[in-house]
Formats: C-alpha cells, structure tokens, sequence
C-alpha cells in the first residue's frame, strides 16, 4: 500500500531533514524492540533508584489501593480535573519546599513553556545562562519577548552574567529606573555539565544591578529536586534563598522516581498561571496515581529515607569520578577528560560527562558490554563538546562501577592511546 504521504512535497521536505540528519550523524532514533533485560543503569535520571525502589512500589500500591478514584482525572484543572487530592497535594508541596504557592504541570517541560511564555511582559527582558534548557527557549518563543531581549550569559559565569546586565542597563534606561523586569533563568544543576549554579551570587548580582527591585530569578531544579537539600528540598532550600526567588520549577521525573512538575511562587503568580499558562489550562490534569505516586515519594523524603539515599548516590559518584580520572589520566593521548564538578551540601553530582570525540562508538562500547551510557550529541551540546553522559544512582554498586571502568580500559587499548600505567 502506497503512503498517504507518497509523492507530496511533504514527503520530499521530511525525508530530506531526515536525511540531513542522518548524514551529518545526529539522526535521533528509538528502539522499536526495546531489550527486556537490563543493562546496568549508568544512564538514567533516576538518581536515588526510586523509580525502581520495592519498599516504594509498595508503598505506592498500598496507597493506591486506598484511593477512591485512581484513573485519569478526565478534565482539566480548569473544568473537572481538579480534585481535593490535586489541591491537598499543592499545599503539601508549598509547605514542604517553604513556598508560599505552588501550582502543578504536567511535566517540567509543560512549566517552563508556560514560565516563559506568559510571565515576561511586553518590554521585559530574558537574561539566560546559554545551557538552559530546550523548554525554557520554547517558551521565550512564544512570549512577547522579541529575540534582542533574550540574552544568554557564558555558562555559570557570574562575570559574563554582569557583562549582559551592564549592556543591557546602558542601553535601556528602563530597567535601571525599575519601569520594566528583568528575568534571570538558571538551572540548579545543569544535566549536560553536571555542574551546579553559584546562585548565591547570581541573586547577589541581580539585587546590585537591579536596586528598584526588577530583577527576578527563576531556578529550575529538574536535577536537583528531591536529591539535594534538607530533605531532598534542592538547591535554593539548601541555600536557605526561598524568598529571594521569584519562582521555583521542582520536577518529580528524575530523582523523584514519578512524573510531572510543580511551580513554586507567590499566590499572585499562581492565580496569573492559572488564568494565561496555556499548558495548565488547555490540558487534562494529572491523573490521581501520578498524585499518589507523589506523595508517596514525598513520605520517603520527609522520613529521612531520600537523604540516605543521596549520600549513597554521592559515595558512589565519587568512587566512579576518581576511578574514571584514574584510568583517562593513564592514557594522555585519548585527549578525554571529565567535566568537573564539586560537591554541594555534602551532595555529589550524580552526572559525570567523559568528553571525548566522536562519543558514539565509545557510548555503543559501554552498552554492548552490557552498561546503559549514551552519547550527547550536537546540537544538544556544541560541536567539540560532544560526550558520554554517565549518570550515577543510589542503586549502583562499586562492583558495577569496576565493571564499568574496566570496560573503558579495554576501550582506551583497543584505540592505541598508549601502554596504561593505570591499576585498576
Ligand atoms: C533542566 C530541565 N528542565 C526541565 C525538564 C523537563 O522536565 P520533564 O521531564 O518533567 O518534562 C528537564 C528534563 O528533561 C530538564 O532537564
């Protein structure tokens, strides 16, 4: 049967982007036979293991078995998707994370298309560090922001972050007498870095350049959320800078073990979303056993069993970091090396980038010797950048972590980058 598509001008447009792609070796695919068994998870954002967690799971079942309606929520927040347990669940997260308001999405990527898209005004500026992720440029896409006011600033770097608020300031007189707001948007940790932001200083830095009060900051924890912090709170709580942030994202598909997203702000913000935030209005809520599944890992988080859980991540991200630096550091010629990264609140980075070029034949090295890595490609990082990602989680052993750099070892000799002087 021939394709509806065949012969259009559509058919020829898709199949050349594709084609495109392919040639140029950064053509995304999935597995339509994804393997049953597993290979050794050195990949996912399942940091604490929860997602796969059996006193989680049943916990989950427990609860949900208690529940009255536990299948989709059928409407959306704005019709009748709302329930007493979606409203119990904000005022837990509000008290929980110490914010005034919180407000759920359906996923990360849903809240920051809708952040970005409607907070700014007309006449507003978006300043962003140039790693942010894909959702939060989504949604200065759609906002009424034109591209000349949003501006990226070196990664991590307050002084770049100064240089784009002096320039702007010189040439806007209006953000300096406090007439229109500033936006600053960072990222906890950032997942293809694995470094954490100095927010300290990036609040520091918005309060001098903007006295009047204009400049806001918004921090995404997707990575951090339920992983670092007083009771896996993230990096604001642990810094204790709550009322100096003018809207939090904590996501529950990583570290969380769950699904969707929620919005940390003030009431007014959240009444705002509700009204203008496109992914909270246009869709259908979240059904009542991704609440329960929430909740539940909050249980976990409250009794101290996340924090056990993220000092053990933290052991062995450290043991992976130094062995993996051991065994680069013997083979000079790879030209590979590690992104650094530093501890935060006694909390290692779970994400630990090997560079190296091109990273498909090593990422393919790892999974057919039975370790679940992956290559991060261009255009998700810059060309030159290019990496495999190795995700660490509470559940890793050091055996597996010996496997995995033994297997890296037989890599390196097979590439000829040198005789090893490394013990492994
Ligand atoms: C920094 C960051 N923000 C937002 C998202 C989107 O979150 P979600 O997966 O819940 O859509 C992700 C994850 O992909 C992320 O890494």
């Amino acid at each position: 049967m021939s394709s509806i598509l065949a012969g259009t001008p559509l058919n020829k447009a898709l199949s050349a982007a594709l084609e495109n792609r392919r040639r140029n070796g950064y053509l995304r695919t999935i597995a339509e036979d994804p393997p049953t068994e597993q290979k050794v998870d050195f990949s996912s954002n399942d940091y604490l293991g929860l997602s796969r967690n059996p006193k989680l799971r049943e916990h989950f079942l427990k609860t949900l078995g208690k529940t009255e309606h536990i299948l989709g929520s059928s409407a959306s927040r704005l019709l009748d998707g709302n329930s007493p347990d979606h409203i119990a669940l904000e005022k837990r997260l509000a008290a929980f994370y110490n914010a005034p308001a919180a407000l759920l999405f359906n996923s990360g990527y849903d809240a920051n298309v809708g952040i970005f898209t409607v907070l700014p005004q007309p006449g507003d500026a978006v300043i962003y560090d140039e790693l942010i992720h894909a959702s939060v440029h989504d949604g200065m896409r759609a906002s009424r922001i034109p591209p000349a006011l949003r501006i990226p600033f070196e990664h991590n770097s307050v002084e770049g972050l100064k240089d784009v608020l002096g320039n702007l300031l010189a040439a806007n007189p209006p953000y300096f007498t406090g007439e229109r707001s500033v936006f600053v948007a960072v990222e906890a940790l950032y997942s293809m870095d694995g470094d954490f932001a100095p927010l300290a200083e990036v609040i520091r830095t918005v309060r001098e350049y903007f006295p009047a009060g204009n400049g806001h900051v918004i921090v995404d924890e997707a990575h951090t959320n339920g992983l670092l912090g007083p009771k896996g709170r993230g990096l604001v709580s642990h810094l204790g800078l709550e009322k100096d942030i003018l809207v939090r994202l904590n996501t529950f598909g990583k570290a969380f073990g769950s699904s969707g997203a929620v919005v940390l702000a003030t009431p007014l913000i959240r009444n705002y979303f509700l009204n203008y935030a496109r992914p909270v209005i246009y869709t259908t809520a979240l059904p009542q056993f991704n609440v329960v599944s929430m909740n539940c890992t909050l249980d976990f988080l409250e009794d101290g069993t996340g924090e056990a859980l993220a000092k053990q991540m933290t052991d062995i991200a450290n043991y992976c970091r130094a062995s993996l630096t051991k065994c680069i550091e013997a083979y000079p010629g790879s030209k590979m090396s590690l992104v650094p990264s530093e501890m935060v609140g006694g909390v290692a980075s779970p994400i630990i980038p090997i560079v190296v070029a091109p990273p498909l034949p090593l990422a393919l090295y790892f999974q057919s010797h039975g370790y679940m890595a992956r290559q991060i490609a261009f255009p998700t990082v810059p060309r030159g950048q290019e990496r495999v990602r190795l995700c660490v989680h509470a559940s890793n052993t050091r055996k597996e972590v010996d496997g995995l750099v033994e297997v890296l070892h037989e890599w390196m000799k097979q590439q000829n980058f040198g005789a090893s002087k490394a013990k492994l």
